[in-house]
C-alpha cells in the first residue's frame, strides 16, 4: 500500500431531495430536505464519500474546513480534528432548534464528523476492508432500525408535487395504518411516533392504539420537549406499561432529572445530552437513561464508540438519532452501530420517508427492519453521478437554503406560535 498518499481535492455537493408533509414541535417539515454530498479525491485518484447536513450555515463550515484537510493522508484523522478545531468559527444562532444538528456550537463536530467517514471510506479502501473492521470489527452483522412514524398532512401546502402515497397520519386509526404500511414495507421490529403536535391525551392514545395493534413491539414517544413538566409527569402512567422508553418529553435536564422522581420509564434524550459537557452534567443529575447518538454531531464514528463506551461505564442505554438523510448517512450510521456492542435499541432513520436517492442501485435495502453490514471496502456505497446532479439540480431551485418547520407551519396556519412548550 502506498504510504504517500494525500488528499488532493475536495468536493461539496448540495442536494435536495422531497420530504413529507411531516409534523413535530416546531411546525412542519418542508417540502425539500438538504443535504451536503462530501468527495475527497486523492493523489492516487481514488474518491471518499460521505454525507452530512445541507443547511447554509454547514455548507460554509465545510467551506472553511477544506483547507486544513487538503494535503492530509486519508490516515492522519487526529491531525485532521486538531486542525479543524483550531479553524472552525460559530456561526448564526439556528433557526431549527429540535436537534443539535443545526446548532452552531456543534459546528466543529460536524465537520469533523464530515470529513472522517469520508477519510474512513478512502483508507476501507486502501486496506481493501469494510469501515467497521477499521472501528475493530463487527459485533452484529445487521443493524436493526425503528418504524418512524409521524403525524402527518396528506399533501404539502401548494403541492409542489403529487401527495405521497402515505397519506393523512393524524387519527389513532390513521397512525395505526401508517406503521402497518411501514412495518409491511420494511418489517421493523420497533416503533417510535414523533410526538409534540397535538395534546398529549391524543399522542398517548396513538400509542395506546398502536400498543394493542402490535402486541409486544416496543414503543417509543418523542414530543421533542414540547410538553411541560407537568403534562410529561401526568402522562406518564398511561405510558408506564407501553414504552421501552419515554424521549424528550419535557425541557431540560433540570426537567427531565425532575420527571425521571415520577416515572418508572426509562427516559431518553438527543436534545439535553449533545455534548461530553452535558454528558457530566447528565450524570451528576442522573436525569437521562438513554443517549441517542448521532455520529453527525458528535463528531464522527469514532466520537460515537467513545460515547458508546462512557455509556457503558455510567450504566446508560445508547440508542440512535436521525434526520432526515440519504443513503450514505444510513451507511455510516449502519458501520458504527454495527461496532457499537452495548447498543442496545433499534436505531431511528427516516429513511422511509425519503423516496429518492444518490445512491449507486437506488435505495439501501432493510430486511427485516434491519440494514445488512457490508462487506464491501470502505463505506460500501457508490455515487450515481446522474441521481446526484438530479438532487443538486433540485437544491438549486427549490429555495430553500436552511430549514425552517415553522415558516413553513405558518403558510398552512398564520397564527401558529412556534412556542415550546405548547401542552
Ligand atoms: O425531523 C423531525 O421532524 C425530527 O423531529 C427531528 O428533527 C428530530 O431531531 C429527531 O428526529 C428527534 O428524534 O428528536
Ligand atoms: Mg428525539
Amino acid at each position: 500500500m502506498n504510504r504517500d498518499v494525500r488528499i488532493t481535492q475536495v468536493r461539496i455537493t448540495p442536494v435536495a431531495f422531497r420530504d413529507g408533509p411531516l409534523l413535530n414541535a416546531a411546525g412542519i417539515h418542508e417540502p425539500w430536505a438538504l443535504r451536503a454530498i462530501l468527495e475527497l479525491e486523492t493523489s492516487d485518484g481514488r474518491v471518499g464519500i460521505n454525507e452530512t447536513y445541507g443547511d447554509a450555515p454547514m455548507l460554509a463550515v465545510l467551506e472553511q474546513a477544506k483547507a486544513h484537510v487538503l494535503g492530509l493522508s486519508p490516515f492522519e484523522l487526529n491531525r485532521m480534528e486538531e486542525r479543524l478545531r483550531g479553524s472552525i468559527r460559530r456561526e448564526d444562532a439556528p433557526a431549527y432548534t429540535l436537534a443539535p444538528g443545526s446548532d452552531p456550537s456543534r459546528n466543529t463536530a460536524k465537520a469533523i464528523s464530515a470529513f472522517e467517514v469520508a477519510m474512513l471510506d478512502l483508507q476501507g479502501q486502501m486496506v481493501n476492508a469494510p469501515v467497521v473492521d477499521l472501528l475493530g470489527g463487527a459485533v452484529r452483522s445487521s443493524v436493526a432500525y425503528s418504524a418512524y412514524l409521524f403525524f402527518k398532512y396528506a399533501e404539502h401546502h401548494g403541492k409542489p408535487y403529487e401527495p405521497d402515497a402515505w397519506g393523512e397520519g393524524i387519527s389513532p386509526e390513521q397512525i395505526v395504518a401508517q406503521a402497518k404500511r411501514m412495518i409491511g414495507l420494511y418489517g421493523f421490529q420497533s416503533i417510535k411516533l414523533k410526538g409534540g403536535v397535538f395534546e398529549p391525551a391524543h399522542e398517548v392514545a396513538c400509542m395506546q392504539a398502536l400498543h394493542e395493534a402490535f402486541p409486544g413491539l416496543p414503543l417509543r414517544l418523542d414530543p421533542n420537549a414540547n410538553w411541560s413538566l407537568a403534562s410529561s409527569i401526568a402522562a406518564a402512567p398511561a405510558l408506564d406499561q407501553v414504552l421501552e422508553y419515554y424521549e424528550d418529553p419535557c425541557p431540560g435536564l433540570d426537567g427531565m432529572a425532575e420527571l425521571k422522581k415520577h416515572t418508572r420509564l426509562p427516559l431518553a434524550t438527543n436534545m439535553v445530552v449533545t455534548s461530553m459537557a452535558e454528558f457530566r452534567a447528565n450524570v451528576q443529575k442522573q436525569a437521562v437513561d438513554v443517549v441517542l447518538s448521532d455520529h453527525h454531531y458528535w463528531g464522527g464514528l469514532r466520537a460515537t464508540q467513545q460515547l458508546a463506551r462512557m455509556c457503558e461505564l455510567w450504566g446508560l442505554g445508547l440508542s440512535m438519532h436521525s434526520n432526515s438523510h440519504l443513503g450514505i448517512s444510513l451507511m455510516a450510521m449502519t458501520h458504527v452501530a454495527a461496532a457499537v456492542p452495548n447498543l442496545s435499541y433499534a436505531c431511528d432513520t427516516h429513511y422511509p420517508w425519503q423516496d429518492e436517492d444518490i445512491v449507486v442501485g437506488g435505495r439501501i435495502a432493510f430486511s427485516e427492519g434491519a440494514v445488512r453490514v457490508p462487506a464491501k471496502p470502505g463505506l460500501g456505497v457508490e455515487i450515481d453521478r446522474n441521481a446526484m446532479a438530479k438532487l443538486h439540480d433540485q437544491y438549486l431551485h427549490c429555495g430553500i437554503r436552511k430549514r425552517d418547520d415553522l415558516a413553513q407551519m405558518r403558510k398552512y396556519d398564520p397564527s401558529f406560535s412556534g412556542k415550546t412548550p405548547r401542552f
